[in-house]
């Protein structure tokens, strides 16, 4: 494990060492080939009706680790379009970016470390009374305050700022051995700002978890023909639009 950096290619490309972020407070490493590893990606393609494993459509897992107080800031899984000129980042042009992404719930937290969807509406139990009952209430003002101090988080610091968003915007509570698939993109390619989201500061406890990234087609510096044209290298039903969904 060592700090979490920024995300961006040379991270997980070549494990690489970015500037540490203050944004994103966890301890992360990659399993880039263990059995479990390839088990947990072919079972996320077949979930996703992928037609068929492809292996330079995913990401190594990322496994992580926050430990009390910390928490990763609102961000998107997608990288700019204009992350690299090497590279076609844009799926609406024929490119490949982040598609989907399947997190892992690896323990349980007591208090905090929800994966938090800010511009979500809350669920309602009309929704899902399970997950409403699993979420329980907010911890009061008082409570949170300490949880706050507690954690040497400051009033105001952007952790504390999530907080709010934490307990008032959709979130997914931790639990050993659930995971979540959540798209960065629209069927049509185009980039969903909506899938904005964070790790919620861990009040109380350790929180682990895994990250598998999905690409829509080949990933930066995996493209076999034309990094310019990823999607060309895709067979047609893999390519957006996904009017029909994916073939199984
Ligand atoms: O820890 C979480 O709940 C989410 C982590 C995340 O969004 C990320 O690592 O990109
Ligand atoms: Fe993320």
């Amino acid at each position: 494990m060592r700090p979490s950096t920024g995300g961006t290619h040379k991270a997980w490309n070549q494990g690489g060492s970015e500037a540490r972020l203050t944004t994103r407070t966890s301890e992360n490493a990659f399993d880039m080939q263990t059995k479990n590893a390839a088990n947990i990606k072919r079972r996320a393609f077949r979930l996703m009706r992928m037609g068929g494993y492809r292996e330079e459509l995913a990401d190594g897992i990322q496994i992580l680790r926050y430990e009390l107080g910390q928490a990763y800031v609102a961000h998107h899984d997608f990288f700019p379009e204009r992350q690299s000129d090497d590279h076609n980042w844009d799926p609406l042009r024929g490119g490949s970016n982040r598609l989907a992404t399947v997190f892992l719930y690896l323990s349980d937290v007591e208090y905090g470390g929800q994966t938090v969807f800010p511009l979500v509406d809350k669920l309602t139990s009309e929704k899902s009374e399970e997950l409403v009952r699993r979420l329980g209430d907010a911890p009061s003002e008082e409570m949170l305050k300490n949880f706050v101090a507690d954690a040497g988080l400051k009033t105001n610091s952007w952790e504390d700022k999530l907080i709010e968003k934490c307990y008032g915007r959709f979130a997914v509570p931790p639990r050993r051995g659930d995971a979540i698939l959540f798209y960065s993109q629209k069927p049509d390619g185009e980039m969903d700002r909506n899938s904005l989201h964070g790790a919620c500061p861990v009040l109380k406890g350790t929180k682990w978890g895994a990250n598998l990234w999905i690409w829509n087609s080949c990933r930066y510096s995996l493209c076999s023909v034309d990094p310019l044209n990823p999607v060309g290298e895709l067979p047609e039903e893999m390519s957006a639009p996904y009017e029909g969904g994916y073939v199984g």
